[in-house]
């Protein structure tokens, strides 16, 4: 199953928060979406489930535009963890509301995740605490038995334990190859090791979509050094320098060619060292010298 979004646009409060935004996700991946505070990433899963309603643009399941088939929706789930209206409930009652909202809803599947986390069904949502609410709402989406499932900052306060258990259940339910994960995340060392891909949000649209095996075959970051203070062109031309600290130089080569690797060679480092590249280094280069709105 897969979503397209095309040319979504959303203007808030007279601010364009999307713009022309384009993307594709589907079954069997796991797509992290990454971007400044306030670059759009919840407004964008709040678009995509039409909690807000786009100005311009669609979103399309297997091509069927969920404005005009509305019962495609059901195959996308996103809860806003800020927004829950569930706050005052217990567990087991969270889950009639949505067996009734989602048809193949699994009981069972969300009794047994709570019970393997000793959450008791009796609780009330709004007494638990960050760390376990956040693993309630993922009890939810999995028993849902949604294919698209949208996460919003789903590590965020989570200790190890509870962390390692929400991204243990999202790659299992993944190499199954029936569920999709898009998920939103200033985590970027979890979403790095997560993701297939990555997408990065900028002045309200994907600015730039990054397959992390891809990019690693392609790119290599670097440290080096020369000689004399003169950075040499290949550096400039081919690199996109990560941090200067007196002579010692980091910079990401986002095509590593055996050309950029011999230019480099003849500028005569007297240091160069590859180091591994993250995630944190791709989201560093895509934002340096961003001018911020707010
Ligand atoms: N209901 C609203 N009323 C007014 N402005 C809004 C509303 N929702 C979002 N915005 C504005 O839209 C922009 C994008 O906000 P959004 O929450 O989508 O960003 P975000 O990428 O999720 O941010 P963060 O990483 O900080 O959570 C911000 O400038 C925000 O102030």
């Amino acid at each position: 199953m897969k979503l397209t979004a095309q040319h979504l646009a959303k203007t808030i409060a007279g601010k364009q928060v999307l713009s022309q935004l384009d993307f594709t996700w589907q079954t069997g991946e796991i797509v992290g979406l990454v971007g400044r505070n306030g670059a759009g990433k919840t407004t964008l899963m709040r678009t995509l489930v039409d909690q807000y309603h786009a100005d311009h643009g669609q979103v399309a399941i297997d091509g069927r535009n969920l404005a005009e088939a509305p019962q495609a929706r059901q195959n996308l789930i996103y809860i806003d963890p800020t927004e829950v209206f569930f706050t005052r409930m217990n567990l087991a009652k969270i889950a009639q509301y949505y067996a009734a909202g989602y048809p193949h809803f699994d009981q069972n599947r969300y009794r047994s995740l709570l019970a393997a986390n000793d959450l008791p069904l009796t609780k009330r949502y709004g007494e638990l605490s960050k760390g376990y609410q956040a693993l309630v709402v993922m009890a939810l989406n999995l028993a849902s038995a949604v294919p698209l499932i949208l996460l919003d900052e789903p590590f965020d306060g989570l200790d190890l334990f509870i962390r390692e258990t929400i991204v243990k259940a999202v790659i299992e339910e993944v190499a199954a190859g029936e569920r999709g994960f898009l998920i939103a995340s200033h985590d970027l060392a979890e979403l790095d090791g997560l993701a297939d891909r990555v997408l990065f949000l900028k002045r309200g649209t994907i600015s730039r979509a990054v397959a992390l095996e891809q990019v690693r075959s392609e790119a290599a970051k670097l440290q080096l050094v020369f000689a004399t203070n003169q950075i040499p062109a290949v550096v400039r031309d081919r690199g996109q320098i990560l941090n200067i600290q007196g002579r010692v130089i980091t910079a990401l080569f986002p095509a590593y060619t055996s050309v950029v690797k011999a230019a480099l060679t003849a500028a005569q480092p007297v240091l160069m060292e590859v180091l591994p590249l993250s995630l944190s280094d791709l989201f560093r280069s895509e934002y340096a010298g961003e001018v911020r709105h707010g």
